[in-house]
């Protein structure tokens, strides 16, 4: 399919509204993080762009990766049409997604991701807030061979996040999380993050620097979004399976 940077490059909702809790099937039964336990190396936030990207690398060992892809294998997840709606960035990948509350929170507390942002000072000014947990929207995304995810810019959207604590907190999204499942190591080629920092859009040229995230098993890259997101793709993936699981990093309302 061909991709032109100049003319597809509209904003994507990144949490669709969610189904009510009547609406929407039972969460899955989500492998545990016990087996071993996590976080299994210290993570630390390394920037790839400044202020906007950081990867925290190891995140998921890969054993624990290779069991979520079995799991999430099993998931009814649907490939996304090739036609976008109005105002939608063109993707074309598998998709799963459910609002599970108690799996951000269990991710958020569970993994060391929670203290890794909260206790990290040198970056607290990055969140755009009171960092309280992730989105309860948890998508995951499988590309094969020949799918992408066009250019487009991330939302902030408003929502409610279950706290550490058991309460029920009015949030917003800031930063979009995306945790890589596979990578070359499983046989994935392609399927790179891109991101375009030179401007946010122009019709007379496409961007000239490019940032291109490499994936790597475990790795959890974290973005900026809303106002100051910058352009971005997932690219191509040619040959294998690019498996994520996507949510976003929440301040307080
Ligand atoms: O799969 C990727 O690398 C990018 C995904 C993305 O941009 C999104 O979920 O908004
Ligand atoms: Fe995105």
């Amino acid at each position: 399919m061909a991709k032109d940077k100049r003319t597809k490059t509209t904003t994507t909702t990144a949490t669709p509204p969610a189904a009510t809790a009547e609406q929407q099937p039972p969460p899955p039964s989500w492998p545990p993080f016990t087996k071993p336990t996590l976080p299994v190396v210290d993570l630390r936030l390394e920037p790839v762009v400044p202020e906007k990207v950081v990867v925290l690398r190891r995140f998921f060992p890969s054993s624990l990766c290779r069991e979520y892809v079995s799991f999430l294998r099993g998931l009814p997840l649907q490939t996304t049409p090739g036609k976008p709606r109005r105002g939608m960035a063109v993707r074309v990948n598998d998709r799963y997604q459910i609002d599970d509350a108690s799996f951000a929170r269990r991710l958020w507390t569970e993994t060391g991701l929670g203290e890794v942002v909260l206790l990290d000072g040198e970056n607290s000014h990055l969140w755009g807030g009171e960092v309280i947990g992730l989105n309860p929207n948890i998508r995951v995304y499988r590309y094969t061979q020949g799918q992408f995810f066009d250019c487009h810019y991330d939302d902030s959207n408003n929502v409610s996040v279950l706290t550490e604590s058991g309460s029920v907190v009015a949030a917003k999204t800031t930063w979009t999380l995306l945790l890589y499942l596979t990578s070359a190591a499983e046989g994935c080629v392609g399927g790179e993050t891109v991101f375009y920092p030179e401007r946010r859009f122009a019709r007379s040229a496409p961007p000239k620097e490019e940032v291109a995230v490499t994936l790597e098993t475990g790795m959890c890259l974290l973005h900026k979004h809303g106002d100051d997101c910058m352009l971005h793709e997932g690219r191509e993936v040619t040959a294998g399976e690019k498996w994520v699981l996507r949510t976003d990093l929440c301040v307080r309302r």
